[in-house]
């Protein structure tokens, strides 16, 4: 389903992402992890159009969209959370999720109607004023506001961080719903029980590209991810959470 090639994106003289080979197949959820720093955000602004490579291609169903603008990532069905939400803190929930739905939906009561039906699916309240919700609200409606753009491949970047035990079982529900409606999903986590539990194949990121790839249980077993994690010393990395 997407296929990046050799991506690279710098920012001066420093390789965010650096040669990376990553590919999704339809069907999959995968967890994306590496330590903080490692690129996976910036990987995603390229998978997503929010950042156009310096080097490298990235195929979606066999299109080029290497160079493609994010609103034509997200009319080929490519849609992506992003760690901060992007949220228009004096409309309604509805109103928010309305701005994704507009993409398919130009119609005013038509958009209305499929922003609805996401809030109805993520558990929220149409009326509540963005502003007045906590963490997991605004994560939810992060999501929300991405599934009205009726996405194929979905990228989930840290959207279940900051959550009680209990909204973390909620939001993993949920996340496992939309890969059961059809839903491809890559997930950037540091939580490693959401990637333990959700994910079949885990990809690590670690200086820009990948460094091991397997089921979660082989990954976090991998001397190479180990090391990427606490480095040479043993010394734990400041801010690594996993
Ligand atoms: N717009 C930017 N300008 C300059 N440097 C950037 C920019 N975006 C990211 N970087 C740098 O690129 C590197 C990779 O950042 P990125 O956010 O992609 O990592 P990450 O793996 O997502 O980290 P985290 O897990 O902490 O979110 C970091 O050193 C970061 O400071």
């Amino acid at each position: 389903m997407l296929d990046a090639q050799n991506v690279s994106k710098a920012f001066g003289r420093f390789r965010a992402v650096a040669d990376a080979d990553f590919a999704v197949d339809q069907g999959e959820i995968i967890g994306l992890i590496g330590p903080n720093g490692a690129g996976k955000s910036t990987l995603f602004n390229c998978l997503a159009g929010d950042m156009v490579p310096n080097a490298g291609r990235i195929i979606f169903d066999g299109a080029d969209v290497t160079r493609a603008s994010a609103e034509a990532h997200a009319r080929v069905g490519i849609g992506r959370t992003f760690q901060v939400p992007t949220t228009f803190e004096d409309m309604s929930v509805l109103d928010n999720v309305m701005v994704g739905a507009f993409l398919r939906h130009p119609h005013r009561d038509d958009a209305r109607e499929q922003a609805r039906r996401i809030v109805e699916l993520t558990g929220l309240k149409p009326d509540q004023r963005a502003r007045s919700l906590g963490t997991p609200g605004r994560k939810r409606l992060e999501i929300a506001r991405v599934l009205a753009t009726d996405p194929r491949l979905l990228l989930l970047d840290e959207s279940l961080a900051g959550l009680t035990p209990g909204e973390l079982q909620d939001a993993i529900a949920l996340v496992r719903r939309l890969h059961e409606m059809g839903i491809t999903i890559v997930i950037v986590e540091h939580i490693m029980e959401v990637i333990m539990t959700l994910t079949k194949r885990v990809v690590v990121f670690n200086q820009g590209h990948v460094i091991a790839s397997g089921t979660p249980e082989e990954v976090v077993a991998d001397e190479r991810v180990i090391e990427a994690y606490l480095g040479r010393t043993g010394t734990p990395e400041r801010g690594s959470k996993p």
